[in-house]
């Protein structure tokens, strides 16, 4: 049987090889696609010759959903016709695109033009966004709170624009790894920080209503670039301003 570690050493490899094909150092998506190969990642250019990952645009067809919930009802043993849950199946479609939205969006949009050319290098730290997303297992939601520092290198971002980053990747289905490297990528893509740090913190519903049911298990992930990750004291003040 083939270990998680197995898994990873086999990943690296793959990343050595295609980053000698292609000239260049592969960045993390490379390895979340190599990884997550069923997550259906495009990668799509943009103008300024930087990669937005996401999924290709989504048809809308709200008709379809509200059938798919209408029969869902049927078979937990609901009356769709009765009164009271007569406009469930359409309101539950509405509500399901809503907690996927951030398939509709890009960073590029998201992000317009907020950022600044600046000269300060002390870390930015924007901590406890809330964030609502979506297990791609069970299709329930896990819910939390993110915290992201950023040491600029020339640029800093807009900071209600690293909350939408947030957004956009939270309201898609996800894992929370994959959710933690995605804000620290699209962060790195936007401002080439001299170091990131993400953490994310979350009660995962599929561990809590069902499952194991355990009310207070906490799912912490960390992803942190460059200084944040290889200069002690950059973390050190990061794990600082984090408690
Ligand atoms: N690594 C990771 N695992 C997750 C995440 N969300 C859900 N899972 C796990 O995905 C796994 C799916 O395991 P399965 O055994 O296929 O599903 P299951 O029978 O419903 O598992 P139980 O939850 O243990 O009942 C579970 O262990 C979940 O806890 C996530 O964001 N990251």
């Amino acid at each position: 049987m083939t270990s998680a570690f197995d898994e990873e050493a086999e990943v690296d490899a793959s990343l050595q090889k295609l980053g000698r094909e292609r000239g260049r150092t592969l960045s993390i998506d490379d390895r979340v696609a190599l990884l997550c190969p069923d997550n259906s990642i495009d990668t799509v250019a943009m103008d300024n010759g930087t990669a937005e990952v996401g999924p290709s645009p989504r048809k809308i067809n709200l008709p379809s959903m509200a059938d798919c919930y209408r029969q869902l009802l049927e078979d937990i043993g609901e009356d769709p016709t009765r009164k009271g849950i007569k406009s469930t199946p359409m309101r539950a479609a509405k509500a399901f695109m809503f907690f996927t939205k951030g398939y509709d969006e890009t960073v590029q949009e998201e992000v317009n033009n907020a950022i600044a050319h600046e000269a300060d290098d002390q870390m930015v730290m924007v901590k406890n966004i809330e964030m609502f997303s979506m297990c791609q297992h069970h299709l329930v939601p896990f819910i939390g709170k993110v915290s992201v520092a950023y040491i600029p290198n020339k640029c800093v971002l807009g900071l209600s624009k690293i909350a939408r980053i947030v957004e956009i990747y939270s309201r898609r289905l996800q894992t929370q790894e994959r959710l933690t490297k995605q804000i620290a990528q699209a962060i790195e893509e936007a401002v080439h920080p001299a170091g990131i740090a993400v953490v994310v913190e979350a009660q995962h519903m599929c561990m809590v209503m069902r499952g194991v049911q355990k009310l207070n298990a906490v799912t912490v992930t960390s992803t942190m670039l460059g200084v944040l990750r290889d200069d002690p004291r950059a973390r050190e003040e990061f794990l600082a301003l984090l408690k």
